[in-house]
């Protein structure tokens, strides 16, 4: 494991919080994505190595969304960046670990991304991402 690549924090609305973390709290804002396939809309703020991922649903049936309506807005995940996700799944795997994906999908800004079950990681959700390589 290499660094906590972000901390994902689901939000009802991107616009409304974020000059809370660019004002306020003075961190470099990286951007928007929105990643389909996971039905968000993501905003990247740096801080140090690592990042603030806020997540904001694309329409009801979001994870997002879901996680808002049950526990309202807050920490969602926390991302591990691994420099070889097909590795470190194929060891959980053999570990019987409890995966929620057992192969890599699209995650936000070229990134390749899988998702442990909470039940795994004592109540965390975690999220392995590996990061696009550098040519
Ligand atoms: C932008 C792309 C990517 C990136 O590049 O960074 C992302 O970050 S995408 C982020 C959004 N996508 C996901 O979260 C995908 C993975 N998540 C899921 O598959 C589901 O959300 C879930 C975790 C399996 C929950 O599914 P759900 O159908 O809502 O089931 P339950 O509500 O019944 O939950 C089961 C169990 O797990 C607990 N739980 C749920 N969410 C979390 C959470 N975020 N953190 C901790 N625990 C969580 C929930 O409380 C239930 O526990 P019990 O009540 O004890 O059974
Ligand atoms: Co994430």
């Amino acid at each position: 494991m290499k660094k906590i690549n972000h901390i994902g924090i689901a939000v009802r609305n991107i616009e409304e919080t974020l000059p809370f973390y660019t004002d306020t709290l003075g961190l470099a804002f990286r951007g928007v994505d929105e990643v389909e396939s996971e039905g968000v809309k993501v905003a990247f703020l740096s801080i140090g190595e690592s990042n603030f991922e806020l997540l904001e649903p694309l329409h009801e049936e979001s994870p997002i969304a879901k996680f808002i309506e049950k526990r309202g807005e807050g920490i969602h995940h926390i991302a591990l960046e691994v420099d070889d996700i097909h590795a470190r799944l194929e060891q959980f795997k053999s570990e019987g670990i409890r995966m929620i994906n057992d192969q890599p999908k699209q995650g936000a800004h070229d990134t390749q991304v899988a998702f442990l079950h909470p039940k795994a990681a004592n109540g965390v959700l975690l999220e392995l991402c590996q990061p696009k390589q550098e040519d």
